[in-house]
Parts: C-alpha cells; structure tokens; sequence
C-alpha cells in the first residue's frame, strides 16, 4: 500500500480497528479514512453504497463486525449471525464493485470444529462440528472468508483473511456480561481490589485452554499480510502457545495485584475444550509475535486503569 493511498479501517473504534490505525498512523500512512457505526452502520446497505461512492476507498481493512465472548455469542446468536453477515456482505461486494484494490477481513479461531486436532492447521476448516456457545458466529465468519474467496475466482478481487486467535489490548470492551475472558477477569479483578472483595467469581470449570495475542501483534500482522500477501485463502494468526483458563486467571490477578479467592461457577459453559492456532503459516510467509503475554498483560492493565476504570459500572 502506497503511504498516500486512501485505506477505509472499518470498527477504528474497537480493540482491533483501534490498533491497526495506529499501526498504521506509526508506519506513515496519511490517509486513513474512518467512520464511527452512528456515522455509517454498515449493515444498511444504500448507506455503505453512499459511502463507498463518495469516498472510494483503494484500501479496506474490516475490523467492524458484532463481537463478544461466550455469554453474548450464546445470548444473543441472531445478531450475531445477521450483523456480521450484513456488514461483511455489504461491505466485501461494495469494496468490489467500487473497484478497491484489496481487502482485509478477519474471522476467527472459532470457525474451526470444536474438536480439532491441535494445534489448528488451516485446513481444517469445514471437517467438523462446530462449538455451539458461538455456531452463529462461526457460521457467518464462515460465509465471509468464502465471499473473499469466491470474489477472488469468480472477478479477481484481491483479499487477505486473517483468522485471529483470542485477542486482547487497549480499547477493548470490559463488559461484565459481554466481553471476552480476559478483560472480563481484569475489570472483576480490579473492582474486587477497590472494594477489598475477599472473593471473585469466574466461569465454567478453568480447564479450557485458550491461546493469546495482542491486538498490536495483530494490527502488524495485518499491515504485514496486506502489503505482502496475495492469497484470498484462509492465514491463521496466534502466538503458538495457549495456557488454561485457570492459569490465565493467576497471570491477570497477579498483574491486578489482588490476593482474594477465585470461585468457580460451573452452571456456566466451559465452550470448547482447547483452541490452538498452528502458525507454521504465517511464521513460513515472514511474520511472528513480538509481545510476551505478561508484558501485553501488564500494560493492557496500566491501559484500563489509565482509561477505563472509574467509568465503568
Ligand atoms: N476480540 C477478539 O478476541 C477477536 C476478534 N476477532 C475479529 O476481529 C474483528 C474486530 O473485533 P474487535 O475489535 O474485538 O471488536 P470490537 O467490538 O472491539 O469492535 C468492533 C467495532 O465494529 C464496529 N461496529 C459494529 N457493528 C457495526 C455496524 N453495524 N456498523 C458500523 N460499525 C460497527 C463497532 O462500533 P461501535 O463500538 O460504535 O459499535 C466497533 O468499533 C472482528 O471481525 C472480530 O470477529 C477475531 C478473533 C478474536
Ligand atoms: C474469540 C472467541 O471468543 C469466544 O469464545 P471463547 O474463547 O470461548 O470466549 P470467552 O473469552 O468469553 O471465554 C473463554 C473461556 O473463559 C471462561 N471464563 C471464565 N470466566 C469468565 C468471565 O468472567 N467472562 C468470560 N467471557 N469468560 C470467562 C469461559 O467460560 C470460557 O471457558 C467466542 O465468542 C468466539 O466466537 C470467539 O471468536
């Protein structure tokens, strides 16, 4: 991408949208169009078609999409599959017919089966049940990375899917109820540290296995894969390591600094048992990790207590 071009991050708000603008704002680029979802909801489609109409993006980076963690995926499954097929669908078929040089769009480790051999190669995609806390999810992160790929062989539209492993980092959401694990566990940590609560509970049993990134790993993973990838077809991205629930749950609280009790509420759903990228892919393709997992913990803690804490509730 030419530092000059004129590249759409869609979601420049969110966890993933956030790092890569600044990823990119960081290597030079100028030009970077944005939009809040007030300003654009990308599930309505004439208003994306205005948009790519007036701004004519030669770049796009989708980073919007409905996103949370096992409650809201379990929750919630109707918005979760119709959100995010209506904005990847308006979005990708826009980005195409407007004439955008290339794509980025991002699924998920958990479009794999829910017992797949780890760690996950790519091609194991589509040779198994799914997890079904979040099949809606799964399915329209499914149908996203096929679009790409059939609007690769069909019209030669350029894309890159990257399939993340778990994130976290700044300006990710610390809902209790929503979020992901681990800011779920830093915001029940933090509160039980400022009202000296003797006890915190936690989900499910604590013996899932779940594999971390930083946000800003994958914002250069991204930038990485756009300016020098050329494949629609699916690229994992992970760090190759995953840990348990229960140990990620010591890794957080000792960041936090708070020594009370964990209790574990099994009425809650464990999801799938393991969850483990092989990254022989990408690492092949000249990209790898570059932040430990205490050092992205430690600072996504002095983050939120910079930012977030107090105005949570
Ligand atoms: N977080 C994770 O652990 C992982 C995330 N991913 C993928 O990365 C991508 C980004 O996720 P993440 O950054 O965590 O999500 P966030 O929830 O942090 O951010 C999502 C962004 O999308 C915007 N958005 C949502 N709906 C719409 C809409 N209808 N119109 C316009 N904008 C909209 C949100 O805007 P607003 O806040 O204003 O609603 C927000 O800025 C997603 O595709 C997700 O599937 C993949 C693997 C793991
Ligand atoms: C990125 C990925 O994220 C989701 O999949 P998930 O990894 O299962 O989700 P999670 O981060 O919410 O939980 C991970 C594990 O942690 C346990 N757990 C303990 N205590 C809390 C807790 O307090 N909050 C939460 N959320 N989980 C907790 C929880 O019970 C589970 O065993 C999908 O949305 C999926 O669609 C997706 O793409």
């Amino acid at each position: 991408m030419r530092r000059d071009a004129r590249i759409y991050v869609a979601g420049h708000r969110g966890l993933v949208g956030s790092a890569i603008v600044r990823r990119l704002q960081n290597d030079g680029y100028e030009n970077l169009i944005v939009r809040t979802h007030k300003e654009l909801d990308l599930t309505d489609r004439e208003a994306v078609e205005s948009f790519f109409t007036e701004e004519k993006p030669e770049y796009v980076i989708l980073a919007a999409a409905k996103v949370g963690g096992i409650h809201a995926n379990n929750a919630y499954p109707a918005d979760f599959i119709f959100q995010n097929l209506a904005i990847q669908g308006n979005v990708i078929d826009a980005a195409y017919r407007h004439k955008t040089e290339k794509l980025l769009f991002l699924g998920s480790s958990c479009i794999y089966p829910k017992l797949a051999p780890q760690p996950m190669r790519e091609d194991v995609l589509l040779t198994g049940p799914l997890e079904p806390t979040n099949q809606a999810y799964a399915i329209a992160k499914i149908a996203g990375l096929e679009m790409c790929r059939s609007y690769y062989r069909q019209y030669g539209f350029r894309s890159v899917s990257l399939m993340p492993t778990n994130l976290y980092g700044p300006y990710d959401n610390f809902d209790l109820e929503n979020s992901h694990v681990l800011p779920a566990m830093m915001r029940k940590f933090h509160d039980a540290k400022e009202r000296g609560d003797k006890q915190v509970t936690l989900w499910g049993s604590g013996t899932p296995r779940r594999e971390f990134l930083h946000a800003d790993d994958l914002a250069s993973a991204a930038v990485f894969l756009m300016n020098n990838h050329e494949d629609p077809d699916l690229v994992n991205v992970g760090v190759g390591e995953d840990v348990t629930i229960r140990e990620l749950a010591e890794t957080v609280r000792s960041a936090v600094g708070w020594n009370g009790e964990i209790v574990w509420d099994s009425s809650k759903p464990d999801g799938t048992p393991r969850k483990l990228m092989d990254v022989s892919k990408i690492h092949s393709l000249g990209w790898r990790h570059s932040i430990e997992f205490e050092d992205g913990v430690r600072d996504t803690y002095e983050w939120f207590k910079n930012n977030m804490a107090g105005t949570l509730r």
